[in-house]
């Protein structure tokens, strides 16, 4: 992966350490500088949001100030003294609290007893004592919490009140809120926004992790932007007061998702779409839960030899939608056609039939059976149907030549067709269910993050397959959270946001100016130039 090495625009240098200081941290895994020389101060009296697109390395620097990991070069400070936060404890005592993304409660317990749970200072305190505490809480910060509630019973918000509340019961100095709005309704976000800025008045400091720029600006007192592992830019409290909403989020944009100046971008594809339609999706709506994302009036279409590209921050209802065209996702409403025939209420085996093909980005545990032989994983969506079985017998020697050729064909690395899947590297893992996904007569394939996890090489390969995939004639849908990759293969760009459809703009080579209407859509921001569909 490509590293940044600009120079920080920072726009606003810090006075001061505040009560943590971030000086200089690097932190590495394998083939990867998730962290890259980041320094920072948290003060408090701030709601500190710290934005990036996947993967910019937000969660692991929260990681290293949870006490989950502890950085390979730099250090922290806390009130100003070099500190160690080798273990999640450490952290806490530190007086750092941190509500992370999915709710650390145990359901089955009431609020009362969540609360109490592994807090040693108060260990058996009169329950008295922790309700009157509690209703001082429940005053000052505007929470609603029934203490003899079971807790899984409860809306996600007030559950995540809970974990506030356990936060302020050990009177923390520091709250880290990592991506705490993704779950919650927009009416549970501002309640939240008011209750960060009650928070900070009281004299904590909150650092929150959002993807959304409307909620960053108008939450935020200071906001800090990674790219790629580096601090792309910072602006404080006097920048964000000099600006009015619409420059700071330009400005935001800017740094999350433009290009430094000078930097290569990759070359455009030539589009080898031609007239006709291979899908069409009109209106297509699914139910949501409080766990998975409903999508909502989705409509496309998609031309043979066409790669649309689909862009979205992680989790705005992409997999829905590769999974609703894939039939593993019944639709709520609307309707789906392969060349001109509705198969809205068609099986998966039906559509695979007809050629709509989806290879699942979870290539290991709903793409594959890892146990298995990797020619058992070439049939796996065949099972039952000739030339593999006839009358139901299967018939090994025709599977095992089927899986040699498609070895041969795709260049996977193994031993032999006996090699149990769950063996090869994700790159291989890959070439394989490609194989299986392009057997037979394939219309369409839905790719979900195809080159995710993948290394360089195979990137690479992976999307010059896309490419000749779609030179064939057939037509690819191309989900990624890479926007590099969305703007080097796809014809045109649908930007999902909130289980929407925000816009689709066709790749017409404008590069950066494009690349910043994208970002700008992701982020939940509306589109204000004309679209060019
Ligand atoms: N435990 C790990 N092992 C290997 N690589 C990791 C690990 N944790 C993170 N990474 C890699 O480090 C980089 C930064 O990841 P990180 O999760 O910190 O980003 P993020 O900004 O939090 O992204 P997201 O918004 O998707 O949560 C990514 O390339 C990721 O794949």
């Amino acid at each position: 992966m490509a590293l940044a090495t600009e120079t920080p625009t920072n726009l606003s240098p810090q006075k001061g350490t505040g009560i943590i200081g971030v000086h200089g941290v690097t932190k590495r895994f394998p083939g990867v500088i998730a962290v890259n020389n980041v320094s920072l101060s948290i003060h408090p009296g701030e709601v500190h949001v710290l934005l990036g697109e996947n993967g910019a390395g937000k969660s692991t620097l929260v990681g290293m100030l949870a006490g989950l990991q502890e950085p390979d070069e730099g250090y922290l400070t806390l009130e100003g003294q070099k500190t160690r936060l080798a273990s999640p404890s450490a952290s806490l005592d530190a007086g750092i609290s941190t509500v992370f993304q999915h709710s650390m409660l145990v359901p089955t317990l009431t609020v009362f007893e969540n609360l109490t749970l592994g807090a040693p200072w108060y260990e058996r305190p009169p329950r008295a004592a922790i309700t009157q505490r509690m209703e001082e809480l429940k005053r000052d910060f505007a929470l609603s919490l029934p203490l003899d509630a079971i807790t899984g019973e409860l809306s996600l918000g007030q559950q995540q009140q809970i974990e506030i509340a356990r936060a302020l019961l050990r009177d923390s100095k520091v709250l880290i809120l990592d991506e705490a709005t993704s779950m919650l309704t927009p009416q549970g976000a501002e309640e939240l926004g008011a209750r960060m800025q009650k928070l900070v008045q009281g004299g904590l400091a909150v650092i929150f992790i959002t993807h959304k720029l409307a909620e960053a600006y108008r939450f935020g007192t200071r906001i800090s932007v990674l790219k790629q592992g580096a601090l792309a830019g910072e602006m404080g409290p006097e920048d964000l007061r000099g600006m009015s909403e619409d420059q700071a989020v330009d400005e935001i944009v800017r740094l999350m998702f433009g290009r430094e100046a000078g930097a290569a971008s990759a070359e455009l594809r030539a589009s080898t779409a031609r007239a006709e339609t291979v899908l069409k999706v009109t209106d297509l709506s699914t139910r949501g839960d409080s766990n998975v994302m409903g999508l909502q009036n989705i409509s496309l279409d998609l031309k043979a030899g066409e790669i649309l590209g689909v862009a979205g921050i992680d989790g705005n209802g992409q997999k829905q939608l590769a999974e609703a065209l894939a039939g593993q996702r019944a639709l709520a409403g609307g309707r789906v056609e392969i060349d001109g025939e509705d198969i809205s209420l068609a099986s998966v085996a039906q559509r695979r039939r007809k050629g709509l093909r989806y290879l699942t980005d979870d290539r290991l545990s709903e793409g594959s059976v890892g146990a298995f032989p990797i020619s058992e994983n070439t049939v796996l969506k065949d099972i039952g149907q000739p030339p593999f079985w006839t009358n139901g017998i299967e018939r090994p020697h025709r599977i095992a030549q089927h899986a040699r050729d498609l070895i041969a064909k795709f260049s996977v690395r193994t031993p032999s067709e006996t090699t149990p899947i769950g063996r090869l590297s994700g790159g291989n893992i890959q070439k394989v269910l490609l194989g299986r996904e392009l057997s037979g007569d394939a219309r369409v394939v839905v790719f979900n993050k195809p080159t995710y996890g993948l290394d360089l090489q195979n990137i690479d390969t992976s999307r010059q397959r896309i490419a000749e995939i779609a030179s064939r004639g057939l037509g690819v849908v191309l989900i990624s959270t890479d926007l590099d990759e969305l703007m080097a293969l796809s014809d045109r760009i649908a930007v999902m946001e909130g289980g929407r459809v925000r816009g689709i703009l066709r790749n017409d080579g404008s590069g950066e100016v494009l690349r910043l209407r994208i970002g700008r859509m992701m982020a939940g921001e509306e589109e204000q130039k004309q679209a060019t569909a």
